[in-house]
């Protein structure tokens, strides 16, 4: 098949698009027949000749992989176009794999466009030892920076970058206006500030042109899948499936990685390390004077690995933190109870992470927007690392396998009417927030989110204090507020929406606050009496009020 595959990547370089298609269509046939060796691998839906099962997986593939899970069980296969994919859609079976057989579950298909950007280094897309070695020198970093020797912990970097966004917010007061890239510079600045040692200004055009770059290929990178079946496709006029630009722009971003690192190289100082590219400089001089030749910490590496936690710590945060403004807008009795817990549990007390304990509530309301939201609903795809033999089936080595979150975070035997927005299910008989084992949105495993801490805590602290300073309602009067319809690219995201965040008052009665326009959220009375209300008396001991 390779040989195949590989013969018709060489004359189609030379070819017109016509011969181009007909060459597709005679290898595929040829694929198709000869996909005997499949035979092994769970079985799935029969798919077409030239696109596999590509056809009844869109427009979202997360939500077809479920229904079709509900006839071919926990572990079935499907094919993007010649490619087969060995769906998780139970957790128990992910669990199996991702947990109990994780060496043999722990690889990244080698796809054409990952080859092609990544050569198998960085972190995310990387196997083998060199990830094993990669991973564990990042978390050692992170849990470093987050608790101990650095110049100031993470917590405290977050609190700054607040400082700096709330005081953004507060120009902005009852102007609509839309939240995204605002939110993007302060979330990566939290990630620039570990990684770089440094933050960026919210008017840095430059830094803004990254970061629309890497919004850009977030929402488009999905239709890359075509061009990693069909590698010939890339060369089809008008770029269709994003190839050129998505190796354009993440040359870019490189770029701009590249010349940090060559910052950092030029005024090392091993008694002066301020942050993760400085540690990580001393690694690789470590390294260099034990002549390690095998060693996977070197400079290209090292340009990867910023570049994978540049992108995976920026977008992923932010976009979970856009919809959590849209559920808050779309939900404003929810938002009401968020500061009502936050009122009376801290007042107005900066929140600081450890508050988390005494608001149950915020936290229950979090854990349902990341559910609903599922911003990862097949996670990052896994290969094997092997030939794995999984329930009775024997899956070849680099097999790629996707783990269905979709399907955990909706299954209705789980979460009643798992369609509908109601943090309350994250709330136990005691009135305390707990998780079913099924919620899985940082993955589970060897590769579960190595951000998931740093993630968690942005989450909390951006969360509970904008809703603690901020009632933000939508400046379209009258109608749904923002969709909850989600983009599908490399992250779900929401559409853009504008907002409108008017400041509370400190210790004002909650019906002093003058909002844009009139909404049912003034009646705060008839919140208290909601019996959906959250009881905080088992927490109200503790709790400092205004
Ligand atoms: C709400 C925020 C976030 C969510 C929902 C999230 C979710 C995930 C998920 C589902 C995976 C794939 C797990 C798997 O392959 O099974 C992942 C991997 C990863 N995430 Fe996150 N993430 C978030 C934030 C972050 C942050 C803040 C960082 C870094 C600063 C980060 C860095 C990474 C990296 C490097 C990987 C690849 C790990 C590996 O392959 O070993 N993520 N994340």
């Amino acid at each position: 098949m390779a040989i195949a595959v590989y013969l018709l990547e060489r004359c189609t370089e030379k070819l017109n698009v016509h011969l181009t298609a007909l060459l597709i269509l005679v290898t595929s046939i040829l694929i198709y027949a000869l996909r005997r060796r499949d035979f092994s691998l769970p079985p799935g839906p029969t798919g077409l000749p030239i696109l596999g099962n590509i056809l009844q997986m869109i427009p979202d593939v997360h939500v077809k992989l479920s229904e079709m899970g509900k006839k071919y069980g926990d572990v079935f296969t499907v094919h993007l176009g010649p490619v087969p994919v060995v769906v998780l859609n139970s957790y128990e079976a992910i669990r199996e794999a991702f947990v109990h057989r994780g060496s043999g579950f722990s690889g990244r298909p080698q796809t054409f466009m990952v080859d092609l950007i990544k050569e198998g280094r960085g972190l995310g897309m990387a196997q083998g030892n060199h990830w094993k070695e990669q991973r564990k020198f990042t978390l050692g970093m992170f849990r470093q920076y987050g608790f101990q020797n650095w110049d100031s912990t993470m917590e405290s970097k977050i609190h700054d970058e607040l400082e700096n966004f709330i005081g953004e917010l507060q120009l902005k007061e009852n102007q609509p206006f839309d939240v995204h890239f605002l939110m993007g510079s302060a979330v990566s600045n939290i990630t620039c500030n570990v990684i770089f040692g440094r933050r960026f200004e919210y008017t840095d055009s430059e830094f803004l042109y990254y970061l629309k770059l890497i919004d850009d290929d977030f929402k488009h990178y999905a239709r890359t899948v075509f061009v990693n079946a069909f590698p010939c496709l890339r060369h089809l006029p008008g770029d269709l499936f994003w190839y050129t630009k998505t190796i354009n722009h993440f040359q870019k971003v490189k770029d701009f990685v590249g010349r940090i690192i060559t910052q950092h190289i030029e005024r090392y100082d091993e008694n002066n390390i301020t942050d993760f590219i400085d540690a990580y400089i001393k690694q690789m001089r470590q390294e260099e004077q034990k002549n390690n030749s095998d060693t996977s910490f070197t400079l290209p590496q090292l340009q990867d690995l910023i570049w994978d936690l540049f992108l995976g710590g920026s977008e992923t945060t932010t976009t979970t933190l856009r919809w959590a403004l849209a559920y808050m807008i779309r939900h404003p009795d929810v938002q009401e109870k968020v500061y009502r817990e936050i009122s009376m549990n801290i007042g107005t007390e900066q929140p600081s992470f450890e508050h988390r304990r005494h608001l149950p509530y915020t936290e229950a309301v979090l854990a349902e927007i990341q559910r609903l939201a599922n911003i990862f609903p097949l996670a990052v795809p896994h290969a094997t690392t092997d030939d794995v033999e999984f329930r009775g089936y024997v899956i070849p080595k680099g097999t790629m396998v996707f783990p269905n979150i979709y399907n955990q975070h909706m299954d209705e035997d789980v979460w009643e009417n798992a369609q509908e927005f109601n943090p309350m299910r994250f709330i136990d008989g005691d009135g305390q927030y707990y998780t079913p084992k099924q919620y899985i949105p940082f993955g589970i495993g060897k590769r579960v989110c190595p951000g998931e801490t740093m993630a968690r805590m942005q989450l909390f602290l951006f969360f509970t204090t904008m809703i603690q300073q901020f009632v933000f309602t939508s400046p379209n009067r009258g109608g749904d507020g923002p969709s909850l319809k989600g983009h599908m690219g490399i992250t779900i995201s929401p559409e853009d929406f504008d907002i409108c965040a008017t400041r509370r008052v400190p210790n004002a009665s909650q019906s002093d606050i003058k909002l844009p326009f009139d909404t049912d959220m003034t009646n705060f009375d008839a919140l208290a009496d909601d019996e959906c209300y959250l009881p905080v008396g088992k927490i109200e001991s503790e709790a400092r009020h205004d």
